[in-house]
């Protein structure tokens, strides 16, 4: 049974005032949750505030991007072990919004996560179609084309240390929510791609949900077979908001069993 994962994406969002209010929420609303894994992956300035507030807390620390290489001359860029360095564990690669507003392609994905496992963070690879490419018929042909990408240039291997995130483009920041059965379809689809590579490894992957993940729709989808999580942008800004759907999580196993 995959222990299921709920990561908070604060994406561009915060102030050491609302990041101090959310994680005193946050935490202070953990207690009896066991069978959920819970992140929060915060904006770069605030990893050491978070870290410090973490710090004895279930809640692992991540961040939301970093860089292709592993140090040296790359202005402005982060590395994986700066973020290690600061207590995280996970961090995301490839969200949708990367891909379209910095020319994130499969190759830059694919070192991305390369460099976070090599230096022993979790990533969280992000994959989705958009409404066009639903609309089309097109969607586990990119799917398919996103996650390939990936393994061709890494390996399968890697996957055993990756989380993916399967985020419809449409449904993120839009209210409008993958249904259960279409966010079904599309992560069995995935889990399919990578058993037809490695049984072993696509058993134990978990596949999470992103796109409006909210506390009203978040049981009835982590119900479904091949979800093993969420990836949560606006619900998880608010503490009462995240913790009800990590909660949903945690009962998610319960109901499982
Ligand atoms: O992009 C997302 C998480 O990475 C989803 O964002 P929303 O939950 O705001 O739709």
């Amino acid at each position: 049974m995959r222990k299921p994962l709920i990561a908070g994406n604060w994406k561009m969002n915060g102030s050491k005032a609302s990041v101090t209010t959310l994680l005193e929420g946050v935490v202070g609303g953990m207690q009896d949750l066991s069978n959920v894994d819970v992140a929060v992956c915060v904006p770069f300035p605030y990893l050491e505030q978070s870290e410090r507030m973490l710090k004895g807390s279930a809640v692992a620390l991540g961040a939301q991007n970093l860089c292709t290489e592993s140090g040296g001359a790359f202005t402005g860029e982060v590395s994986a072990s700066m973020l290690l360095d600061f207590g995280c564990h996970v961090v995301i690669c490839g969200h949708s919004e990367r891909r379209e507003y910095y020319g994130e392609d499969d190759a830059i994905v694919a070192a991305k996560i390369a460099q976070a496992v090599s230096a022993g963070l979790r990533p969280i690879f992000c994959v989705g179609e958009t409404l066009e490419q639903r609309q089309q018929g097109e969607t586990d042909a990119v799917i398919a084309g996103q996650v390939d990408g990936v393994i061709e240039r890494i390996g399968i291997e890697i996957f055993r240390k990756v989380e993916i995130a399967y985020e419809p483009v449409w449904a993120i920041g839009t209210g409008m929510t993958a249904t259960p059965e279409q966010a079904q379809d599309v992560h069995a689809f995935i889990r399919a791609r990578i058993a037809a590579l490695d049984p072993e490894i696509a058993a134990g992957i978990r596949i999470l949900y992103g796109g409006s993940m909210k506390p009203g729709n978040a049981s009835e989808l982590l119900a479904q077979p091949d979800l093993d999580g969420g990836l949560i942008g606006g619900a998880s800004l608010d503490a009462t908001d995240f913790l009800a759907i990590c909660r949903a999580g945690e009962q998610s196993v319960a109901s499982a069993r």
